[in-house]
């Protein structure tokens, strides 16, 4: 499904993020990614979906060599994942149901399929009722919520997220880690960057840990192991 092949990442500035790390995730795996700042946990992320490319290496997504991938199939690669950010990125001038049916229509969907689609995406994350909120009025976890419709609603074969719950407080963030794990019983792959060590311990999900750019652990039903 995800297939990392001696992937090296030197930025241009001569900083190398990543070295000669090779990773497999399978299909509708769970996976924590882990390791102390600068590790290169952002930098693996960006790699697939193509926001950055390798100095070496091959990535395959479903089989398919993204790197080589031309840039005009780009926008396909990317709604076959989903996104979703610590600061959650919201459109602020559009309602939750727009925040939403504008990834839907980015991907050309029509105003019938976006009427059908979005309510049901609302639904699962728990924000119905709050259609026509706008991000300021809704708490950080509701928010997070909103962009993680927003990544669902093109079923995408998998979810990145990036510290998705780095910008909440405890409670807040068993629930988002609650509907990411629902999202995955789905069958919906999540790679998941993260400093939240009671959550990784907790949850007992595949642990891949970084440091200076290379595997340095990778368990099934892992620990954070580090003590930040
Ligand atoms: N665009 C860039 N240009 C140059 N160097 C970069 C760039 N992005 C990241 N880096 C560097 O690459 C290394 C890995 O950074 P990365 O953001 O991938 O780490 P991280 O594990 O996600 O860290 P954090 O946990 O703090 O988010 C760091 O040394 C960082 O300074």
């Amino acid at each position: 499904m995800i297939e990392l092949y001696n992937i090296s990442k030197i930025y241009p500035n001569g900083v190398k993020a990543l070295h000669d790390l090779t990773l497999k995730i399978g299909r509708g795996e769970f996976v924590f990614l882990v390791g102390p700042s600068g590790a290169g946990k952002s930098t693996l992320l960006k790699l697939l979906t193509r926001e950055e490319n390798p100095t070496r290496g091959q990535i395959y997504i479903n089989g398919k060599n993204i790197v080589r991938m031309k840039n005009s199939e780009v926008p396909y690669l990317r709604r076959k994942i989903g996104v979703v950010f610590q600061d959650f990125r919201l459109l602020q001038d559009k309602t939750v149901f727009e925040n939403v049916a504008f990834a839907l229509r980015v991907a050309e969907a029509s105003g019938k399929e976006i009427k059908r689609l979005v309510p049901g995406m609302l639904e699962l994350v728990g924000l119905k009722g709050k259609e026509n909120s706008f991000p300021r009025e809704l708490s950080g976890g509701e928010q997070q919520r909103v962009a993680i419709a927003r990544a669902m609603v093109n079923n995408p074969l998998m979810v990145i997220a990036d510290e998705p719950t780095g910008n909440l407080d405890p409670d807040t963030s068993l629930g988002i880690m609650k509907l990411l794990a629902d999202i995955n019983k789905l069958g919906t792959t999540i790679l998941m960057a993260t400093h939240d060590k009671e959550m990784v311990n907790m949850m007992q999900k595949r642990v891949v840990a970084l440091e200076n750019g290379q595997i340095v652990r990778d368990e099934e039903k892992g620990v954070y192991g580090y003590e930040d």
